[in-house]
């Protein structure tokens, strides 16, 4: 690799001389960008691969959260599962695809961390060839729990000491952050490794885009519809501009171009999802994009309050989402603190 290369395995060494992170994270960090690199190739193969399609076989597997899951979603948490058991930096690590946490059993090294993980987002992508991803959250295990369990893993985002996700794209891109700023790294496919692409992504604080799966529209609350309907009005309403659209259904694509050119993306409450609290999962979707958002100069609100802050209850628990570009995130709230 040649001088002026900074692979993700130096950029963490160099994190780790500074200070700013223990061997054992560096090392977790390395284990789940492996498992990441194995999920791309899986992705990459597509109908060649015998990934695509259903899980089970008659009538297909339903997850914990009564979603029908993709061969790729089982695929994708046995090789986390896999990887990091074997690790020797976690005490327990928990998904999307199972009910509860699961402790590293006593046969395996053991490490201080707990991960949380969503295996592949934007499922229902999967059979199209449009991006998916992974996405991960790394809490502290609380002092002194040897097998921690689901209460243990109930902290708020702002605990989190490393959060990321990595879009199985045209390219495949790992986007970091261990609480200093928000770094692109792509995948060098012949070379096997990740590379350091953009050094402190930064969202720019106004946007003309926004993200939301308008056929909901019916469903939403009040202060949403008045926003949404005064983003669509453009030029000539309230807002004096117009605004672009886009809904990728995977939120790593959508939160990758957030990333990139700005915007705001919105998984509101409404009507369908109120009883769960929401459509998105706190606390390995929204917690982890809140972090790398913010840590790039965004925002992220439940349009009520920071995301990070939420205090979780339950592992699986759902939340309303509002996140991207500041400006438009902080116009968002007003909305809703004017309906209050
Ligand atoms: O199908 P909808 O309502 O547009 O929802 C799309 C949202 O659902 C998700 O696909 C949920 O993630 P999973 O695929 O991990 O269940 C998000 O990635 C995306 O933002
Ligand atoms: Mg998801
Ligand atoms: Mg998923």
């Amino acid at each position: 690799m040649s001088p002026d290369r900074i692979s993700l395995t130096r950029y963490l060494i160099e994190e780790q001389r500074a200070g700013r992170i223990g061997p054992d994270l560096r090392l977790l960090i390395e284990v789940v960008a492996r498992a990441c690199k194995s999920i791309s190739v899986a992705v990459g193969k597509g109908a060649l691969g015998g990934v695509l399609g259903d899980a089970g076989t008659d009538g297909g597997s339903i997850n914990v959260q009564g979603e029908a899951q993709k061969k790729l979603d089982v695929l994708s948490n046995e090789i986390l599962l896999e990887a990091n058991a074997w690790g020797g930096h976690l005490a327990g690590l928990a998904s999307e695809e199972m009910e509860h946490s699961q402790p590293i059993p006593d046969v395996y090294p053991r490490g201080n961390y707990l991960l949380l993980f969503d295996p592949l987002d934007g499922s229902s992508n999967i059979d199209v060839n449009v991006s998916v991803g992974t996405i991960f959250s790394v809490l502290r295990c609380p002092e002194g729990v040897t097998s921690p369990a689901d209460e243990h893993f109930l902290q708020p985002g702002t605990a989190q000491v490393a959060a990321g996700y990595c879009v199985y794209g045209p390219s495949t891109v790992l986007v970091l952050t261990v609480g200093h700023g928000t770094h692109f790294f792509t995948l060098d496919r012949e070379l096997g490794s990740f590379v350091l692409t953009q050094r402190e992504v930064r969202i720019p604080e106004d946007t003309q885009e926004f993200a939301i799966n308008a056929s909901n529209q019916r469903h939403w609350e009040a202060p949403v519809q008045r926003y949404v309907a005064d983003l669509l009005a453009g030029k000539t309403g309230p807002r004096g501009k117009d605004f672009n659209m886009r809904w990728v259904a995977s939120m790593v694509a959508d939160v990758h171009r957030i990333l990139t050119r700005g915007g705001v993306f919105m998984y509101p409450l409404d009507a369908k999802c109120v009883a769960k609290g929401g459509r998105l999962r706190l606390m390995y979707e929204a917690n982890p994009m809140a972090l790398l958002v913010e840590q790039a100069g965004g925002a992220a609100s439940t349009g009520r309050g920071r995301i990070l802050e939420v205090a979780p209850t339950q592992l699986h628990q759902r939340v309303p989402v509002f996140l991207g570009s500041k400006h438009e995130v902080e116009a968002a709230g007003r909305y809703h603190a004017e309906a209050s």
